[in-house]
């Protein structure tokens, strides 16, 4: 691979599928040599926007840019794009090794010893159809694809949600060890965010078809803090935050404040024997897509 992966631009994006936008004036970057998440609940947009990146289809208006160009019947780009779904884009009534076979044809930085180191690890025979496997092994078979393929521009649009969760663990791993060997731009999308967020270096979060927030995943980390403690000393310390949620055990409440933060609030936290903890990506997630609500 000549480059260290390919960027993609979406401006103004819509697609329009009978009376519903799929996609409604979405415009978010993916900035190339990163991992980017693509969030956002069931019917945000994700699929569309990242069939777009494959060139399934064209947009219904505004452009979508992979390394400059439109990647719409656009051989030079598409043979550097590779979307795992999954569904999987295997031959699926022929044995594992013709698939990689055929990857192996059509993926020009195709690793075929780390497609079957990974085949290994997962147990997923190559002597046996993709169709007779059971979902977690087709998920994992699609998964090392993804991986051994090295794309510059690599998609997994929830592919390994069949795989149990050690399964999952090992492909995170597998898939952060090859990054880190082979940079490339890599854009996961996934409603188990808990599980993801280590991988994302950037987030993108879809609401509707179009774009809630574009940043950095440590920028949006940042945004929300938790104060633990008694009630009587949490709630002074909220005062000019926003609060995002509360819930109370007891005597002990947890408030989760979103940013801007008074600069002195751990200090304040600390004397008031207040903790202040770091919130999950998936609950500011949630909080975020249900204030758009
Ligand atoms: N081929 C299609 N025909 C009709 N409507 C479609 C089609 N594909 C997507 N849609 C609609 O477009 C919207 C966005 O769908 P999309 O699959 O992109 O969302 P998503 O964020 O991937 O959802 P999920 O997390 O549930 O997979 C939804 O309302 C969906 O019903």
């Amino acid at each position: 691979m000549t480059t260290t992966g390919f960027d993609a631009v979406f401006s103004d994006v819509r697609v329009t599928f009978g009376r519903t936008d799929a996609l409604d004036g979405a415009s978010f970057t993916l900035p190339s040599g990163t991992i980017t998440g693509m969030l956002g609940r069931n019917g945000a947009g994700k699929s569309t926007a990242l069939a777009l990146l494959a060139a399934f289809r064209r947009p219904d208006a505004g452009t979508v840019l992979v390394q400059g160009h439109d990647p719409f019947e656009n051989a030079a780009v598409t043979a550097g794009v590779q979307l795992v779904r999954e569904s999987g884009d295997v031959l699926g009534d022929s044995p594992v090794k013709e698939t990689l076979g055929y990857y192996s044809d059509a993926r020009p930085d195709w690793d075929g010893e780390t497609a079957r180191r990974l085949l290994d690890l997962f147990e997923v025979p190559l002597d046996r159809s993709p169709d007779s496997l059971s979902r977690g092994k087709r998920s994992a078979l699609g998964c090392v694809l993804g991986i051994a393929a090295r794309a510059p521009l690599t998609i997994f649009d929830e592919s390994y949600l069949g795989m149990d969760a050690p399964s999952r663990y090992a492909f995170y791993d597998a898939l952060l060890d090859d990054y880190t060997a082979h940079p490339r731009t890599i854009v996961v999308s996934s409603h188990l965010i808990d599980e993801v967020e280590r991988l994302f270096e950037n987030v993108v979060v879809l609401h509707r078809g179009a774009v809630l927030t574009q940043t950095d995943a440590d920028d949006l980390r940042a945004r929300a803090v938790s104060l633990t403690g008694p009630a009587s000393a949490v709630r002074p310390l909220t005062d000019g935050h926003a609060v995002l949620a509360q819930r109370s055990l007891g005597t002990t409440t947890q408030v989760t404040l979103n940013g801007p933060f008074d600069p002195d609030l751990p200090r304040k936290a600390a004397q008031a024997g207040v903790e202040v903890g770091r919130v999950s990506l998936q609950d500011i997630f949630v909080h975020l897509t249900q204030e758009a609500r």
